[in-house]
């Protein structure tokens, strides 16, 4: 029988949101400070990925700056085929974000294992990408420039949302970016030109996907930085012999994505826009309505009895982690003398965030609904 000392104390759950509110589930990632689990809330029992940050980690790696945008940026951030932000606070050892969990893995997990895609996922993938980039960039005024398989992740269903706005910055019309950033192979031609870019990076890095979904590859290379931009820059577009597997349109549509001219460029504002590809034959078939209500059943559904993520995370943590995560003391009760410049910034600027608090946005999604009995069966080492 459990005795007294057991018992756990009671959560005041109208308290701000602190890592006590949820169950710590398995391990689903391990990113650059940090990783990825997921966690059930304690009350409302949604489950959710919780993304930590190990504060001196970040201090060590000067990443403050890019965790502090990355988080406002989530905050305004409500849709459909994106990791939204849920909920974000902090203890004194890290930071967590609360995002919407996707079961299904990353597309470099199912790419490496599965090799290329159909033609009808592309088809669906691009449709999803393409809602939430032209999103992030009329409502939202956001540059993502970070798109590649690795930062598409799939829901249990199969459904593309994007993820990673490390490196996501604001548009300002009067004062074109000029950062040489993002992953070079997906990175832009104007990118390198140094005269301006904007939110047209995004769309060749999608031409840049669909290239790789499609063929296994990507379409340009260089044993260096140096010649790989050089191939970006200059290099006719190869398509290779396996292109006839796919539709005419579907070719159409990469190439247009990968097109160097940005007025010519499909998804650029100067090139139509979302309208210009809900225009273009290879998604004549697509019920754009039924796309963003997530109606359109994707062609390839990861398999729920397989596990999608890297199992090595998990074991790592079990076998190597000397200081597992915990719920640790709350930033606000623990003495802030002897605190670095850095850790009193992090503590000031990463400000509790709770999505039920925030304003409301224009388009909501909802959060996953799964049976817990199946996370904790993985919990347990089963095979899922
Ligand atoms: N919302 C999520 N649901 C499920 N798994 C996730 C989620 N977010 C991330 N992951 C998994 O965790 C891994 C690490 O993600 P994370 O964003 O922390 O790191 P990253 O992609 O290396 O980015 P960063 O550059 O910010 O470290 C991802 O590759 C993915 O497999």
């Amino acid at each position: 029988m459990g005795g007294a000392c057991c018992k756990e104390e009671p959560i005041d759950f109208s308290q701000e949101v602190e890592l006590n509110h949820f169950n710590l589930l398995r391990v689903v990632g391990k990113g650059a400070f940090g990783k990825v689990r997921i966690v059930q809330h304690k009350q409302t029992k949604e489950i959710w990925a919780l993304k930590y940050i190990n504060k001196e980690q970040c201090i060590g790696m000067k990443a403050i700056d890019n965790i502090i945008q990355e988080r406002k940026m989530l905050e305004e951030i409500n849709h459909p085929f994106i990791c939204n932000l849920r909920y974000a606070f902090q203890d004194d050892e890290n930071l967590f974000m609360v995002i919407d969990l996707m079961l299904g893995g990353d597309m470099r997990f199912h790419l490496e294992r599965a090799g290329h895609f159909s033609e009808e996922a592309v088809k669906l993938y691009m449709a999803e990408c393409a809602l939430a980039l032209s999103y992030l960039h009329g409502e939202k005024k956001i540059v993502h420039r970070d798109l590649k398989p690795d930062n598409i992740l799939l829901d249990a269903g199969g459904h593309a949302h994007l993820t990673d706005f490390n490196i996501a910055v604001k548009i300002r019309p009067e004062r074109p970016l000029t950062a040489v950033a993002g992953s070079m192979a997906y990175m832009a031609p104007e990118i390198f030109k140094r005269a301006g870019y904007n939110e047209s990076v995004d769309w060749w890095s999608l031409g840049v996907v669909m290239y790789e979904l499609l063929f296994e590859k990507r379409p340009f290379h260089g044993k260096t930085n140096e010649l790989l931009q050089k191939s970006i820059m200059q290099d006719t577009l190869e398509i290779p012999p396996e292109a006839s597997k796919f539709s005419p349109e579907c070719i159409d549509c990469m190439k247009g994505f990968l097109t160097r001219d940005i007025m010519k460029r499909l998804g650029c504002k100067e090139a139509g826009g979302l309208d210009a590809i809900k225009r273009h034959p290879f998604f004549s078939s697509i019920d754009w309505d039924k796309v963003l209500k997530k109606e359109i059943n994707p062609a390839f559904v990861p398999d729920p009895n397989a596990c999608n993520f890297d199992a090595s995370h998990e074991l790592e943590e079990l076998l190597l982690e000397d200081n597992p995560l915990r719920a640790s003391v709350a930033p606000g009760g623990a003495p802030t003398d002897g605190l670095s410049k850095e850790m009193m910034e992090m503590e000031m600027k990463f400000t509790v965030f709770d999505f039920k608090n925030a304003k409301p946005m224009q388009t909501t999604t909802a959060p996953v609904e799964i049976a817990v009995s199946r996370v904790w069966e993985c919990e347990m080492g089963m095979k899922w």
